[in-house]
């Protein structure tokens, strides 16, 4: 802002904003639009964007939501426009009648959820049949951690500026953005060289996925250990087997209880019946899916030098102090509810503040931790940007899904994958197997598994 003659951003925010808005209505002229204003530069925004769209022959409505504090230069651009302004209590009706409302009740200089006479009309436009259009964020939640401690608007989209915010990526505020479109308002030379996120796209995670070489035989791909199942719980040393194998590690071997259904479900892996030191040479190890209380095997890999995956009852298992002295990285794979039990806290804190509680988590255990849920994060214990993957589905909520994901993520650990690729990758073709699969039905979660091969064809497309 500084170095550009003043209101030159915001002017191109508001091109781009009124462009989106009209992308959305289909046609302006006769289109009613209202516009939620709160005292600063977001509402700046939204009042230019009226008034582009004013000109194109909408009747705009202005609200100007904090009395007289209200960006003058906005207000006079849409009065101009033959805008019109009411008050917030006469504002009602103007918003039931409304095709589109915009929300510029506050941007990143925002925190707490909506106010006393924000909230009101926000609930008003939610049960209208008006799109709604969030400028920058949906207001009401917090823009640098993606919580929500408050009434927030619910967007059907969400026109951002210059660089997506964390709130724009994690639950639960992702959720009140709605689809959410960038425009580029020439920031990039000024974003520092190392975001606080980075979400994968296909190209990235195609150029870390392993090709096998001429060459390579099992051991130069990797051969991945998982340490699995009970008596009581087979089934998720099969799943978690099921995901390995489509990891790209060169072989799978287990250990455990559970050999005879893994052998009876894929022949190709190699089951021992000893313990993981006797197990033979392994790349990387998975523990814990379905293990019960085997506390002695989860001890026993953590004391291995090579890559350790801890995941379910490896988690409650897994001494702190042991995975701290660990030579070899560590990824714990906790959903909401294991990490809330690792960190002490109720799980609902833990789904509500997820970026705090991965990177608290990852520093508590020195190790990576990658966090389940509706928007999975991986987090370094160093610090540096968190990964946040974008692929996921609500299908993937169904039993099982987390084991085949452990296995997947073993298999790339065990490939030579850096855990916070290993497990960004996992999740981003988890979820895609994920939606492959679905395709809009239910889904089990051998499913999925059967699916990373065409996700990984996907991502290479
Ligand atoms: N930066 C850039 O490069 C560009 C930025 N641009 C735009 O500017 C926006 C940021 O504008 P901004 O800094 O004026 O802050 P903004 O979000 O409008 O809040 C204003 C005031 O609201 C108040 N307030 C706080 N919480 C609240 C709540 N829950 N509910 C209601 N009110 C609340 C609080 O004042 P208070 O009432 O507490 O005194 C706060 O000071 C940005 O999101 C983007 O849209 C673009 O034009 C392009 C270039
Ligand atoms: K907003």
């Amino acid at each position: 802002m500084a170095r550009l003659p003043d209101g030159a951003l915001m002017q191109r925010a508001a091109a781009g904003l009124a462009a989106a808005c009209a992308d959305l209505l289909g046609r302006v002229y006769g289109r009613r639009v209202v516009l939620l204003v709160g005292s600063g530069d977001n509402g700046g925004d939204a009042l230019y964007a009226g008034a582009r769209l004013a000109r194109r022959g909408a009747g705009v409505t202005a609200v100007p939501l904090a009395g007289d504090r209200v960006h003058c230069g906005g207000l006079a651009a849409l009065r101009r426009a033959g805008g019109v302004v009411v008050h917030p209590d006469a504002a009602g009706e103007a918003v039931d009648r409304a095709d589109l409302v915009v929300d510029g009740i506050v941007g990143i200089g925002g925190t707490g959820g909506l106010r006393a006479g924000a909230a009101p009309l926000a609930e008003r436009a939610a049960r209208s049949g008006a799109a709604v259009v969030a400028v920058d964020l949906p207001s009401g939640v917090e823009a640098d951690s993606g919580e929500v401690r408050g009434d927030a608007v619910r967007a059907d989209l969400t026109v951002t500026f210059g660089a997506h915010k964390p709130a724009l990526l994690i639950d639960p505020a992702r959720e009140h953005a709605g689809t959410v479109r960038l425009v580029d308002i020439g920031l990039r030379p000024e974003l520092p060289a190392e975001p606080e996120l980075e979400a994968l796209q296909h190209a990235d995670v195609a150029a870390l996925l392993p090709a096998p070489a001429a060459e390579s035989d099992k051991y130069r791909r990797g051969v991945v250990g998982i340490a699995a199942g009970s008596a009581r719980y087979p089934g998720a040393a099969v799943l978690a087997v099921s995901g390995a194998l489509r990891g790209g590690a060169g072989a799978v071997r287990y250990v455990g209880p559970a050999g005879e259904a893994v052998l009876a479900r894929f022949p190709e892996t190699l089951v021992s019946d000893r313990g993981p030191h006797e197990a033979g040479r392994v790349q990387a190890w998975v523990v814990g899916p379905g293990a019960g209380d085997d506390a002695g095997t989860v001890a026993e890999v953590l004391a291995t030098d090579v890559p350790v995956l801890l995941d379910a009852d490896g988690l409650r298992l897994a001494a702190r102090d042991a995975v701290r002295a660990r030579s070899a990285p560590t990824l714990m794979t906790p959903h909401a509810g294991e990490a809330a039990a690792l960190l002490g806290v109720a799980r609902e804190e833990v789904e509500a503040a997820r970026l705090s509680a991965a990177r608290e988590l990852a520093a508590r255990y020195g190790a990576t931790v990658l966090l389940k849920g509706s928007t999975t994060l991986v987090a370094d214990p160093g610090g540096g940007p968190v990964r946040v993957n974008a692929t996921g589905t609500p299908w993937l909520a169904t039993a099982g899904s987390g084991d085949v994901l452990s296995g997947l993520a073993g298999s790339l650990l065990a490939a030579g994958l850096a855990p916070r690729d290993a497990g960004g990758v996992a999740a981003y073709l988890h979820g895609l197997a994920g939606r492959l699969a679905a395709h809009g039905a239910p889904i089990a979660a051998h499913d999925i598994a059967e699916t990373i091969p065409s996700a990984w064809r996907d991502v290479h497309d």
